[in-house]
């Protein structure tokens, strides 16, 4: 079985800057991995990559088993979860909840002229019931608040039943309450059996869930450090990365971290 990601020597430049510079990195089907960083790191380009949305400028990239360059991208990323804040803006706001999710099954944003199976509209349900707003299917999402936002772009995710689910700051912009208790749902997905391998991005290290096996840490594009989470998220490590003096613990699952 191969590695769901695999990236060799990824280099990802734009007007003479790297992005991103000799990453290598493999995610394996049963890992959930978190990439942690400082504004500007190369976090949300990284994840570019995974989503088949980005090419590398130099080095190989294989998402699924199927190289980047060399695969029609448009039959991969149905195989794909994405939530980011890019692809919440082009939802429309008159769309009806039920339909963010469901119009996933086709690979579009807006309902036009698919017709739904009866199994799709039971899948769309279960994932709103999964993620905790089942009642808010008749809602317009543009009437949602920013966390049941961030629920229904997540429902929407796994509705494909993707093989790889990529999240871009799931938890960003939440207040304290609605911040832990998504962390707490996505710390159900990640200890999951049956979820697919995830990437999750972040800032902070008490947005972790629970669950999460592999951490990358990032800065100015180059890899901190990454491997196993309990390797790699130490009190050095996060202090290279963000630059400043950390003090870092873990407890029932969750992170921590304050200046040292
Ligand atoms: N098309 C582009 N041309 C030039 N520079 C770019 C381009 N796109 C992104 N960048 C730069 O690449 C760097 C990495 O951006 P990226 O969005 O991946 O970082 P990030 O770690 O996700 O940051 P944040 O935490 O602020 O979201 C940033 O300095 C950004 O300004």
């Amino acid at each position: 079985m191969s590695d769901v990601l695999e990236f060799a020597d990824v280099t990802l430049t734009r007007s003479g800057n790297h992005l991103l510079e000799g990453i290598n990195w493999r995610v394996a089907e049963d890992e959930r991995w978190v990439i942690l960083g400082p504004n500007g790191a190369g976090k949300t380009t990284l994840l570019q990559i995974a989503a088949t949305n980005m090419h590398p400028s130099s080095g190989y990239a294989s998402v699924l088993g199927e190289v980047l360059g060399a695969v029609d991208v448009f039959e991969l990323r149905p195989r794909i979860g994405l939530t980011s804040a890019a692809l919440a803006e082009r939802i429309r706001g008159s769309e009806w909840v039920l339909d963010v999710v469901r119009t996933a099954a086709y690979g579009v944003l807006g309902t036009w002229r698919e017709s739904y199976e009866d199994l799709d509209d039971a899948r769309a349900l279960e994932l709103l019931y999964r993620l905790g707003i089942s009642h808010l299917a008749g809602r317009t999402f543009g009437t949602l608040s920013e966390g049941e936002r961030k629920r229904t772009q997540i429902a929407r995710a796994l509705m494909s039943d993707p093989e790889l689910l990529l999240l871009d700051e799931p938890t960003a912009g939440l207040d304290l309450g609605g911040r832990e208790t998504l962390v707490a749902t996505l710390g159900q997905i990640a200890t999951d059996e049956a979820s697919p391998a995830t990437v999750l991005v972040t800032h902070h290290v008490e947005e972790i869930p629970v669950g999460i096996t592999h951490a990358m840490l990032l800065r100015g594009g180059k890899i901190v450090a990454s491997g196993p989470i309990e390797d790699t998220l130490t009190a050095d490590n996060l202090s290279s990365c963000f630059g400043v003096a950390l003090d870092v613990s873990h407890q029932n699952g969750r992170w921590n971290a304050r200046s040292a």
